[in-house]
């Protein structure tokens, strides 16, 4: 599903480039979770957001179901994003303007998907059914994080990308969206990625790489 292979990146940092990426390589295949680990600068973040497509390598490539991101053009990543990858920040990113029900359809809806029942389902599921009128701002932070899950596996993405996604919650609710997490990846087959510094819930991913200072230390 995911192939990643001596991926380098650097920012500029003054006079000269400072390498955040040196070389990173990994594979995630279809229907396995991963955890991404590392200290605070490690490089986490920017790995996602290359993967997600959000901004550019220097050096290496990215494969996603076979296709090599940096051959797409914008159409094509911009379609990506929309459809096969999906991903969950730790600042729910929702829509304040769109009720929770037009939240959850929102991408599904640009990726050119319109599956109601599925969409109900996940509401149903994501214990959201009694608030799908409701604005994000009359809803608690764990049930925006499940919006903002429910927004992303609406479109049924084969790979799930999700930084820090119980960040912002306490450790309960918190472990809670990830159960419903990993139950609704596992029932949709796609594959998840997710930074966390909490190695209570690495360990409920089955595997586990740990970055230091841009590198994979296993
Ligand atoms: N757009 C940018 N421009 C310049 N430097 C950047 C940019 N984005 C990230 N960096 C730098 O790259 C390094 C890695 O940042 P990144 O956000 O990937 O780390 P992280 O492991 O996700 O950290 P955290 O756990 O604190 O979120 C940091 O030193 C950061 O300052």
């Amino acid at each position: 599903m995911l192939v990643v292979e001596k991926l380098e990146k650097s920012f500029s940092g003054g006079d000269r480039p400072v390498p955040v990426l040196r070389g990173i390589d990994l594979t995630l295949d279809a229907s396995r979770t991963l955890a991404l680990t590392g200290e605070s600068g490690s490089g986490k973040s920017t790995l996602l957001h290359l993967i997600a497509g959000l901004d550019a390598a220097d050096g290496g490539r990215i494969l996603i179901d076979g296709d090599d991101l940096a051959a797409m053009d914008d159409t094509r990543r911009a379609a990506l994003r929309r459809g096969t990858v999906g991903v969950v920040f730790q600042q729910f990113n929702l829509i304040p303007s769109l009720t929770v029900a037009q939240n959850i359809a929102f991408q599904a809806r640009l990726a050119g998907r319109n599956d109601r029942d599925w969409d109900a389902r996940l509401t149903e599921r994501l214990g959201l059914a009694s608030h799908t009128h409701k604005y994000p701002e009359q809803l608690s932070g764990g049930q925006q994080q499940r919006v903002a899950i429910g927004r992303t596996l609406a479109a049924r993405p084969k790979l799930v990308l999700a930084d820090e996604p119980t960040g912002n919650l306490d450790e309960d609710t918190g472990e809670q969206v990830l159960d419903l997490m990993l139950e609704l990846v596992a029932e949709t087959g796609a594959a998840l990625m997710m930074v966390t510094h909490s190695t209570r819930l690495a360990a409920r991913m089955e595997r586990r790489l740990h970055l230091e200072r841009g590198e994979i230390r296993c």
